[in-house]
């Protein structure tokens, strides 16, 4: 039996046009499921200016920032930590090009292309490097004790070493 993988974790939105849409909602929850990742923590959240401002601040300047704080702040959105093996990559794989009219012509099948609207409202998020998943895990789930999670990943493949 090959040794498993460690897990790795991502930070994924579910923007706010998506989850208004309750039906969409249930499909990307059943392509999360279909999709191996396991939801780790979440959580439903209704975003300020500022904490719009400060999570994107790496676009402040750019043409579409305040459209796009006034998208992430327009409405409830769901916030998720996802487990996979490779999640980072495999989620943004699965979510697919930031821009869904771009999506729909080169990645068909991501969910950008299936669900999002425009280049702004284009309803995913997904961290883009270990880093700024852990960034980003703390700016969405402060109370979650990463330290412990990846203690309990070095422990679980230290077992399952030990069962080859
Ligand atoms: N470089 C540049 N591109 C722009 C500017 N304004 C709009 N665009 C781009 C952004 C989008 O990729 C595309 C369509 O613009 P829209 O105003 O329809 O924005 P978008 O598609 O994000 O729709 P939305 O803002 O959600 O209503 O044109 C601009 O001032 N500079
Ligand atoms: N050219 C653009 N026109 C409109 N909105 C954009 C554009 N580029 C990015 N955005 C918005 O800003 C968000 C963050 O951009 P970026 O980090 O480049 O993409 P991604 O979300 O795929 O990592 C995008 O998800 C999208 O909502
Ligand atoms: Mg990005």
């Amino acid at each position: 039996m090959p040794p498993r993988p460690p897990a790795q974790l991502t930070l994924a939105l579910l923007k706010p046009d998506l989850t208004a849409n309750s039906i969409k909602t249930a499909k990307v929850f059943a392509h999360i499921q279909k999709n191996e990742f396991n939801i780790v923590a979440q959580k439903k959240l209704l975003w300020s200016k500022r904490d719009a401002e400060a999570f994107y601040g790496e676009h402040r300047g750019k043409f579409f920032f305040e459209r796009l704080c006034g998208y992430m702040t327009s409405g409830h959105f769901h916030a998720l930590i996802l487990e996979k093996p490779n999640a980072i990559q495999d989620w943004r794989a699965l979510i697919g090009p930031t821009h869904p009219p771009r999506a729909r012509i080169n990645a068909p099948s991501t969910l950008r292309s299936l669900y999002g609207l425009t280049d702004t409202r284009n309803s995913f998020h997904g961290s883009d490097a270990v880093d700024t998943a852990k960034n980003e895990i703390g700016f969405f789930f402060p109370e979650f004790e990463l330290d412990r999670w990846e203690e309990e990943q070095k422990h679980r493949s230290c077992v399952s070493d030990t069962k080859e």
